[in-house]
């Protein structure tokens, strides 16, 4: 007792303390048996030992400490420290509470083909299963319901409703109502509509994750000559509030297309070049978009894509807040188009950079 108590003295002054409780944690859990020479070894054909020595006292004098522990005869276990991420909670969550103050709120998922945008975005969510994986579509909707509950929200009178649909090839097509092709119009009062989109109402996370189950089998159906329609087009999934019918707050979580499509012009046919120069033309709008809403410009450049045209509210109102999670594979072959990814993630952060120097 004594002498755990002292290892946890020791530990709260190191500088890696929080490491080291961990450690201390873990090895609280287990099952130690001691080490005894009396113990008889198995004969083998080959035999491999292991051996461990006290801490030196170099390491000692560096602030090392002991992360391999023998809990038995055989097992050698070695605690490695990583930092966990978690981006998916704190990047979404502020987005939520500007939404009941009538805020537009965007979050985009962007990278190369594969690397694990629908991952994030969407997770492993199915309403069969209890304990689904969370991406963004089931933390966000499970916060506006639970924001919902307040009694500040609830004299608002909000109604929730869902759409999902996908732009491919600079068309709409709805996700909801078995991939109808919608026309895009601007109104006289300079209001982009999507017209005849499908709203459906929900009032639970299981309407919510229906809709999506619903919506995204619909954008993975279907093929290209090369490629699974969903790898090229950009699926957005739509959060709307709504007071006395009309439109209250958004909140568009996007799985864009992959960054990486028709970059290799030598190889990709003549229609792969096509589709691929349409998504790289919205992504390059995307970020002009996002850019001049950072710096408060009056102007935005929505109209330069499909894309940015049907998020035009995301972009326009003081208080609009969009959200780029940046997916990357860790591999060397990818090296090329990682760099890519983080150098477009980055043009979108500059300017909070640039905003906050000028002060
Ligand atoms: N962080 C992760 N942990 C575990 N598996 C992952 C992770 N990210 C991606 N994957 C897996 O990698 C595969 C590809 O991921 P995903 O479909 O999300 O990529 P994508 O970027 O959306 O691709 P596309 O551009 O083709 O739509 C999936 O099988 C997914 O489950």
């Amino acid at each position: 007792m004594q002498e755990q108590q002292d290892q946890q003295a020791t530990a709260s002054l190191h500088p890696r303390s929080d490491v080291m409780a961990m450690i201390q944690k873990c090895c609280s859990h287990l099952d130690c048996e001691a080490l005894q020479a009396t113990i008889p070894c198995q004969p083998h054909h080959i035999c491999v030992c292991v051996q461990k020595q006290p801490l030196n006292q170099q390491e000692a004098e560096l602030n090392d400490f002991d992360v391999v522990t023998v809990p038995g005869q055989d097992m050698v276990m070695v605690h490695e420290a990583k930092q966990k991420l978690d981006l998916t909670w704190h990047t979404a969550q502020p987005l939520v509470e500007t939404i009941f103050q009538g805020s537009m709120a965007t979050c985009f998922a962007c990278g190369q083909r594969g690397s694990g945008k629908t991952h994030t975005i969407r997770g492993s969510l199915s309403i069969k299963n209890s304990e689904p994986s969370e991406g963004f579509y089931v933390m966000v909707t499970e916060d506006v319901f639970c924001r919902l509950q307040d009694s500040s929200c609830q004299k608002l009178e909000l109604r929730v409703y869902g759409a999902f649909f996908e732009i491919y090839e600079s068309k709409v097509f709805d996700l909801l109502n078995w991939k109808k092709w919608l026309r895009v119009l601007e109104d006289c009062k300079q209001q982009i509509q999507v017209m005849g989109l499908w709203e459906e109402e929900v009032t639970s996370l299981q309407d919510v994750i229906k809709l999506i189950e619903t919506g995204s089998k619909c954008h993975t159906s279907g093929k290209t000559s090369a490629n699974t329609h969903s790898s090229w087009s950009h699926a957005i999934f739509q959060i709307i509030l709504k007071k006395r019918g009309h439109l209250y707050a958004k909140f568009s979580l996007i799985d864009l297309a992959g960054n990486e499509q028709g970059a290799d012009i030598s190889t990709a046919d003549r229609q792969t070049s096509l589709e691929g120069a349409k998504i790289k033309k919205s992504l390059l709008a995307l970020k002009n978009c996002i850019r001049a809403l950072g710096r408060n410009r009056s102007h935005t450049p929505f109209r330069a894509s499909k894309l940015t045209q049907v998020l035009r509210d995301s972009f326009i109102g003081e208080n609009s807040c969009t959200c780029t999670i940046a997916t990357v594979f860790p591999g060397m072959r990818s090296c090329k188009h990682t760099l890519k990814t983080l150098w477009y993630a980055n043009r979108m952060k500059e300017l909070v950079v640039n905003l906050n120097s000028l002060g």
